[in-house]
């Protein structure tokens, strides 16, 4: 039979649609979120990325600052800008885009956002919190994938999630997660020998490798559920992720398209941390 398609788009709509609700409550209230992105050089993704963060505020409601500086950049004014942003009563999330040009430190620059204000989940207190369990920002990309399958009323519990990746920012946050959600986890990497041998166990793959249509129908078990988290470009240069669509398609149970599953998913929990932070800051004020 052939696979669901989980329509990521659609639900990151339903989403956007709930919280601009919150926001206009908010603002009833006196508070306004916002959020500071700062983008460094000139990488033509990254401009693409930030545009389309920049249009997800405005359509739900939330005031964004983007801060666009020169490839050469020094680290000083880069964390100069983060200490004023931490300091910025109007800003409840700042975001750097990565990846940063090499001369600049992105550990450093992630270590000097406020915990508070980490709606990307990067910084060590909030990825910390998250392996032991406890409420803080979670990475946008793992996090969306969580409310994906809740939303599609798929259960983690008790399942082997096989995720290939383990990169800080998505296979080991998404590692956690699947762990607080009670499954059974496998992380693989580029080392990992036999890798089929391991997705093909998995009820659910989380494919992030960053490798055009790396994972093919025969990786997977049939009725699997597959998660594609790439972002690559195939042979033809359109848009595509780690898994051949077409072929594993035919026997998982569902799978997530690109682009249209994942991605989008990503900026709406990005939106909805930015969300979160503005009503603890809120919440703050009334004590
Ligand atoms: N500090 C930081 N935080 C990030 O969250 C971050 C980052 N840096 N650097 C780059 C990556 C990449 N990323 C994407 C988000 C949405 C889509 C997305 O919406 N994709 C659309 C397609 C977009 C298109 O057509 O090009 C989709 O899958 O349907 C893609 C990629 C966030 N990132």
């Amino acid at each position: 039979m052939a696979a669901a398609i989980i329509d990521g788009k659609a639900i990151a709509q339903d989403i956007r649609t709930e919280l601009k609700k919150e926001i206009e409550k908010l603002k009833a209230n006196g508070v306004t979120p916002g959020l500071a992105v700062i983008l460094v050089g000139d990488d033509q993704a990254s401009h693409t990325y930030v545009r389309n963060k920049d249009k997800a505020c405005a359509e739900v409601g939330i005031h964004s600052e983007i801060y666009r500086y020169p490839a050469d950049l020094s680290e000083e004014v880069l964390l100069q800008k983060v200490a004023e942003l931490n300091e910025d009563p109007a800003i409840h999330g700042i975001l750097v885009q990565l990846p940063l040009p090499a001369h600049l430190s992105e550990d450093k620059v992630i270590d000097a956002i406020s915990p508070e204000k980490d709606v990307d989940g990067f910084h060590p207190v909030n990825v910390g919190k998250m392996a032991i369990g406890k409420e803080a920002f979670y990475s946008c990309t793992p996090y969306g994938i969580i409310k994906m399958l809740e939303r599609e009323n798929i259960s983690l519990e008790g399942k082997h999630v096989v995720v290939v990746g383990r990169s800080n920012i998505v296979g080991k946050p998404a590692a956690l997660l699947s762990l607080k959600e009670s499954a059974t986890v496998t992380v693989c990497h580029s080392k990992t020998k036999d890798l089929s041998a391991f997705t093909r166990q998995a009820d659910v793959v989380i494919a992030a490798v960053g490798k055009a249509k790396f994972l093919k129908k025969d990786d997977f078990k049939p009725g699997a559920i597959i998660i594609d988290v790439g972002m690559n470009r195939d042979e033809n240069g359109k848009l595509c992720g780690d898994v051949d669509f077409e072929s594993a398609k035919e026997t998982a149970a569902a799978i997530t398209p690109v682009p249209g599953g994942v991605g989008p998913m990503t900026i709406t929990m990005l939106l909805y941390n930015t969300v979160q932070s503005a009503k603890q800051k809120a919440q703050q004020a009334v004590k």
